[in-house]
């Protein structure tokens, strides 16, 4: 009863019916909802049709209620179009805070914990390899290469699956973006009328203006497609001895259980197998590496140094290794630097199951309570002079700053990213290899102008860069020949 009486936090004055619905920023989402904080402070109340949004845009209040109080705070805010339609319920990153994604999560964690992701190193430097000759051949084809590499990289990690011919050619790579592209438009807040309206869903899909129906029963077989086909494939690839996260967990199950997976089991692991692939690797490998190249592209003299420190410790003649990472302290800086600079998960929401109070405001149950990550990378009191990208500043010679953006940029609390050792493994061998066989230079927009800042990305739930173009020229002799020699072995 206490929480009912306090306030809601402030917010734009909305309007009768419609709440916020014109104030909801459309473009630049995460920057928009950061620049009220001028005139409503870090924790803010807005709502639309119905449904409740508290954005946080302060680390302090972030942290306390998606991580202190990660108990009442894990759950995921109930969309009617992401979770009933399409019924992405299954799938992890949607699902409710309950015994089931506990166990999601428990098998996630000894598949890539830190420990284990060690094993994945291998594999990791032979996909760079391919990466690296990718590059040689067709350097204007950059993202294709990247979005091939990723899925690779977790195709064969999830399920054993080889990825087959070039860019565009793999059947189930081409789902993972099919995938990427439907999940973002499933899960932008206050999109469809439906999730203020939950009646809508019974109207049949033929009826005039019942679009979006239509638009749920494909992307329901595109999710459908997408968890089942390349799992079927790790049984195949299993049969022939390759191993993968999909059979060594189904071993795994059966050696505890001494019987074979039950259906609902099996059902089971096909969701936690695709939230490797499709929550995990792949399109967030290809935001933030295509975020790196940029960065790197704009500021030349931060290329310079990470290429200098690399050439005096590793040498001009072998590419990193993972054992090489704790001796290139500029390395790691300017890796924390691009997460924080261009964040690819800007707005993270979780909701809350009970009404609860803070600050003296009352949070809804219910509400999204949406951690805008992308307003803590740019929070002066974190980043000094946050606008200046600075890898220095995590450094000795800069300010000594002690912040880590990965802190935030995986997430929060009980929810936080499981993939994190995997993803910060193959961003450093990405780092690494790209910046000692390669200079990227010119970055120009799609209609060609120049760029000189990095601008807004995306608003999808990953966000990458707008498209861009850059020059990427190979600058060491030596190790061009071992690239292409590494190819020809693999
Ligand atoms: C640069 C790469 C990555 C970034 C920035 C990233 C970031 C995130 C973020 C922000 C979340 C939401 C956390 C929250 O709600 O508080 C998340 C969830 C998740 N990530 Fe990652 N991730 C990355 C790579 C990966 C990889 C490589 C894997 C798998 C191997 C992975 C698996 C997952 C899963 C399964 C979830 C859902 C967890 C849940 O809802 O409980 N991610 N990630």
């Amino acid at each position: 009863f206490k929480h009912r009486s306090a306030p809601l936090p402030p917010g734009p004055r909305p309007l009768p019916f419609v709440g916020n619905a014109l104030q909801m920023p459309r473009h630049n989402i995460a920057q928009s909802l950061a620049s009220l904080s001028e005139e409503y402070g870090d924790v803010i109340y807005m709502h639309v049709f119905g449904i409740k949004f508290i954005i946080l845009n302060c680390a302090e209040a972030v942290l306390e209620l998606l991580d202190h109080r990660g108990a009442l705070y894990s759950e995921r805010p109930h969309s009617v179009m992401a979770m009933d339609m399409i019924e992405k319920k299954h799938a992890v990153l949607f699902h409710q805070y309950d015994e089931n994604l506990k166990k999601h999560r428990r098998l996630l964690r000894n598949a890539v914990d830190a420990k284990r992701s060690e094993d994945y190193w291998q594999m990791q430097y032979a996909e760079s390899h391919k990466l690296m000759a990718a590059f040689l051949t067709s350097p204007d084809d950059f993202i294709a290469h990247l979005r091939r590499s990723a899925g690779a990289f977790t195709l064969r990690l999830a399920y054993g699956y080889e990825v087959q011919g070039g860019p565009g050619e793999d059947a189930f790579v081409n789902l993972a973006e099919e995938l990427a592209r439907v999940t973002g438009v499933a899960s932008e807040p206050g999109r469809w009328l439906v999730d203020a309206f939950p009646w809508l869903r019974h109207v049949p899909a033929w009826f005039p203006g019942a679009g979006f129906r239509r638009w749920a029963d494909h992307a329901r077989r595109i999710i459908d497609d997408f968890a089942t086909q390349p799992y079927l494939s790790s049984k195949e690839a299993a049969l022939q001895g390759i191993s993968s996260f999909a059979s060594e967990t189904t071993e795994f199950v059966e050696a505890e259980t001494g019987r074979p997976l039950t259906r609902d089991e099996d059902e089971f692991l096909k969701w936690t197998s695709a939230s490797i692939y499709s929550v995990g690797g792949t399109d967030t490998a290809v935001a933030v590496n295509s975020a790196f190249l940029l960065l790197m592209a704009l500021y030349p003299a931060a290329q310079r140094k990470a290429q200098d420190e690399i050439e005096t410790i590793v040498g001009k003649d072998r590419l990193a290794v993972m054992e090489d990472r704790p001796r290139l302290p500029y390395i790691e800086a300017l890796m924390k630097e691009v997460h924080r600079f261009i964040p690819i998960t800007p707005l993270v929401p979780h909701s809350t199951r009970v009404d609860d109070e803070y600050r003296g405001y009352r949070i809804p149950k219910g509400s999204w309570v949406i951690a805008n990550t992308w307003a803590v990378m740019r929070d002066p009191r974190l980043f000094p002079e946050p606008e200046v990208f600075w890898p220095e500043r995590y450094l000795a010679e800069g300010n000594r700053c002690t912040e880590d953006p990965r802190d935030y940029a995986f997430g929060y609390g009980r929810r936080r990213c499981p993939g994190v050792h995997v993803a910060e493994s193959s961003f450093f061998i990405f780092v690494t290899h790209f910046l000692a066989v390669f200079t990227v230079s010119n970055p120009v927009d799609e209609r060609g102008q120049k760029l000189t800042s990095p601008g807004p990305s995306t608003d999808a739930h990953i966000s990458h860069p707008r498209p861009f173009r850059c020059t990427i020229k190979p600058r060491n002799q030596a190790l061009t020949e071992l690239i292409v020699q590494l190819k020809s072995f693999s």
